[in-house]
């Protein structure tokens, strides 16, 4: 098999938008390639692909309709014109999705939201749920209270961020280059395109290191670190100029175009192991026989009916040990609730958890894909 056919098969997509193809000439946005790449979002998600758009583009609209010529350097400018764009950024894919009957959401983030555990586990089971409802959203970084985001511009790791947090399969960096090349093509004219290769490949740091464009900010240096950090939880990602017609359609079909950064391990592999690498457990969880079999055997999620006690204090989404009757560890995972309510439901059928603790956010206490053997 191809590695391109790994496109036809990525179930859930991540596509970043820079700002050097989103602005026309950084005078305004370019609505008429906006309107292209919608049409092809709405065709991918019609042939059952989950997208996530990261789009740029906010300050220079927010230029545009401020009638200001020249990138501000204060930041205060800087994020003024952002709100002001963002407005327009908004409106523009709101009308094109509608035309296809496609309903978006906003939101905005920024490094810190996802970098405190509350909030990562708020803005997954927020995107979760935008994507279980066949909406589309539209995140960009919340640029009114960020100061260095704003200056970089790195919409890039945004991206890579938000393609880890809904374990994304793949993310598309579109921007003004055909891909990676060997050198920066404004300098080095001969550079040619690097179609495929390791994320983690050193080679690549060196072609990367060059700037960015007028427009864009981070260059493809953001680009390939976003590639690996995408690559940590096991998502390809896929550096392409946006230009191209039917850039993402064509990608859809295998088509060789851009460069496909791969990652070491699959998605939930490269998942299990940060989660037995990476995480302390807070409490634990004794299985009845029954649940420790079917763990150990059949690598199902772990149900409350399952367990007979709970100790430790722990919070929704964080790592505790699974024990069987002798205090064996059997797995770890991160738990859909936290001790005081795993307490009330451990023991009972999942269809109990609405009437015991007021809500249900999971039939499960651990998912199967945030469980790992030990
Ligand atoms: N090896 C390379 N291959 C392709 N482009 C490169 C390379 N090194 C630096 N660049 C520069 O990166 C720019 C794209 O990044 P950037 O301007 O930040 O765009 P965006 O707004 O899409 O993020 C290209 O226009 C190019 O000048
Ligand atoms: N959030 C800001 C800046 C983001 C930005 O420029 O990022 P990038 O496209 O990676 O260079 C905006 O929407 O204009």
């Amino acid at each position: 098999m191809s590695k391109r056919q790994l496109l036809t098969q990525a179930k859930r997509w991540v596509i970043k938008i820079g700002s050097a193809l989103l602005t026309d000439n950084g005078k305004r946005l370019d609505t008429q390639s906006m309107a292209g790449w919608v049409d092809q979002i709405a065709e991918l998600s019609r042939l059952g692909h989950e997208i996530v758009l990261v789009s740029s583009g906010s300050v220079a609209a927010g230029m545009s309709r401020l009638g200001w010529t020249a990138r501000p350097s204060a930041i205060h400018e800087l994020q003024a014109a952002a709100a002001v764009g963002q407005m327009g950024l908004v409106q523009a894919y709101e009308s094109h999705f509608d035309t296809h009957g496609m309903t978006t959401a906003q939101v905005l983030l920024t490094h810190a939201d996802l970098s405190d555990r509350q909030r990562y586990l708020n803005a997954r089971s927020t995107l979760r749920s935008l994507l279980g409802l066949g909406v589309i959203p539209v995140v960009n970084e919340n640029d009114t209270v960020v100061t260095d985001e704003i200056r970089f511009g790195d919409n890039d790791t945004l991206g890579a961020l938000v393609a880890n947090l809904i374990e994304a399969d793949l993310l598309v960096i579109m921007t003004d280059q055909q891909g990676l090349m060997t050198a920066d093509p404004r300098q080095e004219p001969t550079a040619e395109l690097v179609s495929e290769v390791m994320a983690s490949d050193p080679k690549l740091d060196l072609m990367a290191s060059g700037g960015s464009g007028q427009l864009g900010r981070g260059g493809m240096a953001t680009k390939l670190r976003a590639a690996r950090l995408a690559a940590r939880s096991g998502a390809a990602t896929v550096i392409v100029g946006g230009r191209e017609a039917r850039v993402l359609t064509r990608l859809q079909q295998a088509e060789l175009l851009g460069t496909l950064l791969l990652p070491e391990h699959e998605r939930l592999v490269a998942r299990k192991q940060w989660l037995a690498g990476h995480l302390r457990t807070k409490g634990q969880l004794v299985l009845d026989q029954g649940a420790a079999r079917v763990l150990r055997q059949e690598g199902r999620s772990l149900l409350p009916v399952g367990v007979k006690a709970v100790s430790g204090e722990f919070q929704r989404g964080e790592m505790v040990a699974c024990v069987d009757e002798n205090h064996q560890e059997i797995a770890r995972g991160l738990v859909n609730y936290n001790a005081l309510e795993a307490a009330k439901v451990v023991g009972k059928p999942s269809h109990q958890i609405q009437a015991i603790l007021g809500y249900v956010d999971e039939p499960e206490l651990i998912h199967r894909d945030n469980l790992v053997l030990v």
